[in-house]
């Protein structure tokens, strides 16, 4: 039976088929610690295991430590209310329960057992889950009816020591009141001067109707439905939560209500709010309908009805996706980070507040690429921020763990701005790394030139680089095209004002450009023709001409073409004999840290003097990461092993490294197993110079670096930082066809840093 009657067929089997393939359903449980040998049995199961529960026994709060409760949350529901399916049991609610630990996973790192229970009881079920508390380090509860929900909420709030939110309240309604927040301010209105409507007086619409009392709408000023018509003070149905929102008087019907409110607020079912019923409400309506799947009307319908509407539905597949996904993985994460015994209003509020600032601020370069082609800026269509902005994480955790702090309930002290570069590092896998060239970079004003600056992603990158540091972007292409596809992205950075273009069509300083480009080359067969022709054609020219004149600091290139095209254009106009193009380093950040490799582009074969130089090269620029280097000449030979030409070219790289007194770590040459298996290498040669795994693997020629690079990339999902190009004196860069907004702005990061300050 198909129950979103909006799905088509194909959509239907297609979220079938997600839920059935490769193998059913969306979780599974994966172990921590390593499992592979008697020892490690040993210590994970008996007997080892005694002695954390010996701990636990004697000292309960080493449990966080032992053991994953601190970051485990119970996803529980009894499937009486699940979205706007209705009562459909536990067992038909696992799907949903099994997406929300997949949520609380993905976007914040939190373990999620989904528990489904056959008690329709409200304090058998309570009872149930407050014996679940040696589990947990939180409880969400999910898709239990009103009003059972608020007395199952209750008491598990009373007798629990952890924190226990019901999701579809509270989650809901703080969702709910940031997206009402910013509707409100685009709509110019005061909450105390509107009127709402709510279809819907279950659990999210009860607290949600709660939620904007609080922000400041009238009681008076609330008209609440559910299935048997307004709420009323007549009614003998209604449980005490609902009765705080029945109205006196005589009663009203929704229609009657409609005319002229300002708010609709649907948490009720599929289809229940008529166009007509919407051509009633108040010039330019804020319309929430937020039944899942199918909203209360459909957002075209309602766009038909009133043009000016202000719309949002709980869906993905809309702009303005007002569901507690925006809310449940981060207030949790905040709340677990400082051991918090509750979720307290405070907590929630900040939440409110940070979700609705992110809306208002610029979007991040990951949200814009996640969501190309649309249009994030704050208006009607953008009231809320995306589930997939990486902001989201450190935004919401700290300022809930900030108000948990502040308001008693935090039992655990952390350092605010460690928790914060944690958080960051979750979602920006390569901020942590990054943490050092950013802040060099903002120790400098460097002009940054872009050769291809009509590019989507230059231009997202130069917005971020504008917010991020103190450099200057130049963007090199025509200002009609930048300038729409900077309106086409939503951002607010202005030529003139935050950057400069440089239109290769008709700059006036092309004259001088074509000249000094001209003199550089006219004894390598360049004509005077020839010179204007590359100089009005070829970004790339254009830029290393630029930092050649003094123009701009550094130039980056490469997001289209093949980089030895690019690095042609770089050595015409910015080698000299002291910049030379010495070798090309990835930084490539895997889960088990960073790892760096070289030489990737320049050189296609190592000699013994290059091999040299990109060693000493490397480990400069290492250090610029706050790393040690620690660097591995990886060869098919190992130790002498074999007569290759790789192994001679490491062989007698090696000897004129050991001349020169280097105060770093580097061995050689050696297969890429031992240089990263410090336990194999001291097998092979026990008398090896390097300590511990290698984070540095130099290979003889680009295609090993080149394999190296890739495997990591695609195969260990390595983030790169590069590839950085060593030698130059950072006045260029030439990144790589696949570069993400993120990979430019970490390279703009690394050009507007002044070497000089690395020593
Ligand atoms: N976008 C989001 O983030 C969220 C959306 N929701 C959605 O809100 C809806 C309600 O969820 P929840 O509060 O948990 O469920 P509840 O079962 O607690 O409440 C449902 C409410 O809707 C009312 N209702 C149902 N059908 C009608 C109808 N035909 N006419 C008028 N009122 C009706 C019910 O009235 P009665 O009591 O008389 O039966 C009840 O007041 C669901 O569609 C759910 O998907 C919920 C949470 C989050
Ligand atoms: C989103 C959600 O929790 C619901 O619709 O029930
Ligand atoms: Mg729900």
């Amino acid at each position: 039976m198909a129950l979103d009657k909006t799905n088509s067929t194909s959509e239907r089997q297609a979220a079938l088929d997600y839920h059935q393939f490769p193998r059913p359903g969306k979780l599974e449980i994966r172990p921590t610690k390593p499992m592979a040998t008697g020892r490690d049995l040993a210590r994970a199961y008996s007997p080892g295991v005694a002695e954390a529960c010996t701990e636990i026994a004697a000292n309960p709060l080493d449990a966080v430590r032992y053991t994953a409760k601190g970051n485990l949350v119970a996803v529980i529901s009894n499937g009486t209310a699940v979205l706007g399916l209705g009562n459909i049991g536990a067992q038909a609610s696992k799907p949903v329960m099994e997406g929300k630990a997949v949520l609380f996973k993905k976007f914040a790192g939190l373990d999620c057992f989904d528990i489904e229970v056959n008690e329709a009881d409200p304090e058998a079920l309570a009872d149930l889950v407050c014996k679940l508390e040696p589990t947990f380090g939180a409880v969400n509860l999910e898709d239990i009816k009103a009003p059972d929900c608020f007395i199952v909420e209750r008491i598990c709030r009373e007798r629990m020591n952890i924190p226990v939110f019901h999701d579809d309240q509270h989650g809901t309604a703080i969702v709910v009141a940031a997206a009402a927040t910013n509707a409100l301010r685009l709509a110019e209105k005061k909450p105390e001067d509107i009127r709402v409507v709510g279809l819907g007086a279950g659990a999210a619409g009860i607290a949600c109707h709660t939620m904007l009392r609080k922000m400041g709408v009238p009681a008076k000023s609330i008209t609440l439905f559910d299935k048997d018509g307004v709420l009323h003070e007549g009614r003998t149905d209604l449980c005490p939560e609902q009765m705080e929102f029945a109205s006196a008087g005589a009663k009203t019907t929704l229609e009657e209500a409609l005319t002229g409110a300002d708010l609709f607020l649907g948490l009720s079912g599929p289809g229940l709010l008529k166009p007509e019923l919407v051509k009633k409400m108040a010039p330019n309506p804020i319309i929430f309908a937020l039944a899942n799947p199918t909203p209360e009307i459909m957002p075209d319908l309602a766009r038909e009805a009133s043009p000016g509407a202000m719309i949002a539905t709980g869906r993905s597949d809309f702009p303005n996706q007002v569901n507690n996904v925006l809310c449940f993985p981060f207030i949790f994460r905040g709340a677990l980070d400082v051991a918090a015994s509750d979720i307290n209003d405070d907590m929630k509020l900040a939440c409110v507040e940070s979700i609705a600032s992110l809306a208002r601020a610029t979007t991040s370069a990951e949200v814009g690429q996640a969501y190309q082609g649309e249009k994030l800026t704050f208006g009607p269509e953008y009231l809320i921020p995306k589930p997939f902005d990486p902001r989201l994480l450190p935004t919401i955790a700290i300022a809930v763990a900030k108000a948990a702090i502040a308001s008693g309930v935090a039992r655990k002290e952390i350092d605010l701005d460690a928790y914060r570069s944690t958080l960051e590092a979750q979602v920006f896998r390569s901020s942590l790394i990054m943490r050092q060239v950013f802040e060099a970079a903002r120790q400098s004003q460097r002009k940054i030139v872009f050769a291809e600056g009509e590019d989507d992603r230059v231009i997202r990158a130069a917005q971020a680089m504008i917010e991020d540091t103190v450099d200057t972007p130049i963007l090199i292409g025509r200002p009609d095209i930048i300038e729409s596809r900077i309106e086409r992205a939503g951002l607010k950075i202005k030529p003139g004002r935050d950057f400069e273009i440089v239109n290769p069509e008709s700059d006036t300083r092309y004259r001088d450009y074509w000249q000094s480009y001209h003199e550089q080359m006219e004894r390598r067969g360049v004509t005077p023709d020839l010179a204007k022709a590359v100089l009005r054609t070829n970004t790339t020219a254009i830029a290393a001409v630029m930092v050649a004149r003094g123009d701009a600091d550094s130039m980056i290139c490469g997001t289209f073409g093949q980089y030895q095209w690019h690095l042609n254009y770089i050595e015409q106009m910015l080698a000299n004999k002291e910049l030379t193009p010495v070798a090309a380093l990835s930084l490539m950040i895997l889960d088990s840290g960073p790892l760096f490799v070289a030489d990737t582009h320049i050189n296609t074969e190592q000699t013994p003097e290059t091999l040299a130089a990109t060693v000493i090269a490397a480990a400069r620029h290492v250090r610029r990461f706050g790393n040690e280097p620690k660097i591995a000449l990886c060869s098919g030979s190992q130790f002498g092993n074999r007569d290759c030409a790789s192994g001679r070219v490491m062989r007698a790289g090696l000897d004129i490294l050991d001349a020169k007194n280097l105060n770093f770590a580097y061995e050689g040459e050696m297969h890429t197993d031992a240089a990263l298996d410090s336990e194999l290498r001291e097998r092979l040669f026990p008398g090896n110079r390097l300590d511990g795994k290698a984070n540095v693997l130099i290979y003889a020629n680009t295609d090993a670096a080149g394999v190296a690079r890739n495997l990591l990339k695609c195969e260990a999902g390595g983030l790169e930082v590069g590839p950085i190009l060593m030698g130059m004196g950072n006045r260029a860069h030439i990144v790589t066809p696949g570069v993400t907004v993120r990979g430019l702005l970490n390279i703009a990061a690394l050009a507007g840093s002044d070497v000089s300050s690395y020593g």
